[in-house]
């Protein structure tokens, strides 16, 4: 696969709580419907890069670009053209699938007969759009989370941010939602994903590992095993983050 679109540009990117650096002069690019994994051990700084990424959070110093926007000068801009998903942030439970699709594409402006085109379009994909009117509520953990990336998607942003989108599920599950998660990249949405599951980290293009707030290495998965000379995945993030 040949990336030549920048879609993420980070520049000198630092971000203090008081005397503590959480990101610590982070740099990199992320391409057109790239998938870019982002690894590192507990507090490493993953979430912190990627609020800051979101526009949900000002960098200390330093710029990242992202669709086109400063996070720091173009928040809202930013949260126009990014979809977001995370094990914290999910769908409401008291509503049904499509009240829960209709109320995210609204903020995005997405709506009358372009809205249901969209979402009956999502969740054929998912073989899913027979179930449009149960509750959240009812649906197991996989599919909560997979109708929220589904979610993610519905206003056809250019970048995806997936923090640890598959915490907890099994790995049938897991296999069908980076399943999904192919099928946007292959339709160009670039996805920005975070995981401590070293075989997702197998399926990202590219591969940046975190430790004390700095970028440790950044490479194709394949390039990092061949460069220390190791196996598997996690012989690299051990050898990196320990
Ligand atoms: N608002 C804040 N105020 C002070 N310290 C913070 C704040 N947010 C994060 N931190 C600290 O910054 C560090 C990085 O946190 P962050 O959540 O980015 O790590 P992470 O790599 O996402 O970890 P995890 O894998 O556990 O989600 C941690 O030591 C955390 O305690």
């Amino acid at each position: 696969m040949t990336h030549t679109e920048t879609v993420i540009t980070v520049s000198h990117l630092y971000k203090k709580f008081g005397k503590f650096t959480a990101n610590d002069d982070l740099n990199f690019e992320v391409y057109r419907g790239e998938i870019f994994g982002f690894l590192g051990a507990n507090g490493a700084g993953k979430t912190t890069a990627m609020r800051i990424l979101c526009g949900l959070s000002s960098p200390t110093s330093g710029t990242a670009m992202v669709a086109g926007y400063n996070v720091a000068e173009q928040p809202e801009l930013v949260k126009r053209n990014i979809g977001y998903m995370s094990q914290k942030f999910s769908l409401y439970e008291d509503l049904t699938i499509w009240e829960n699709m209709r109320l995210y594409a609204g903020i995005y402006g997405v709506t009358g007969k372009a809205f249901r085109d969209r979402a009956e379009n999502l969740l054929s994909e998912l073989h899913f759009l027979n179930h449009r009117h149960e509750l959240i509520a009812g649906l197991s953990l996989g599919w909560k989370q997979k109708l929220a990336f589904t979610v993610a998607l519905i206003h056809r942003p250019a970048i995806v941010f997936l923090d640890e989108p598959t915490g907890g599920v099994d790995p049938v599950t897991r296999r069908q939602f980076w399943e999904m998660i192919y099928e946007a990249a292959h339709q160009g949405t670039t996805i920005f994903v975070t995981t401590h599951y070293m075989d997702e980290a197998e399926y990202c293009d590219r591969i940046t590992i975190m430790a004390d707030g700095k970028i440790k290495a950044l490479d194709t998965p394949g390039n990092l095993k061949a460069s220390m000379g190791v196996e598997t995945m996690n012989e690299v993030f051990v050898g990196l983050t320990r």
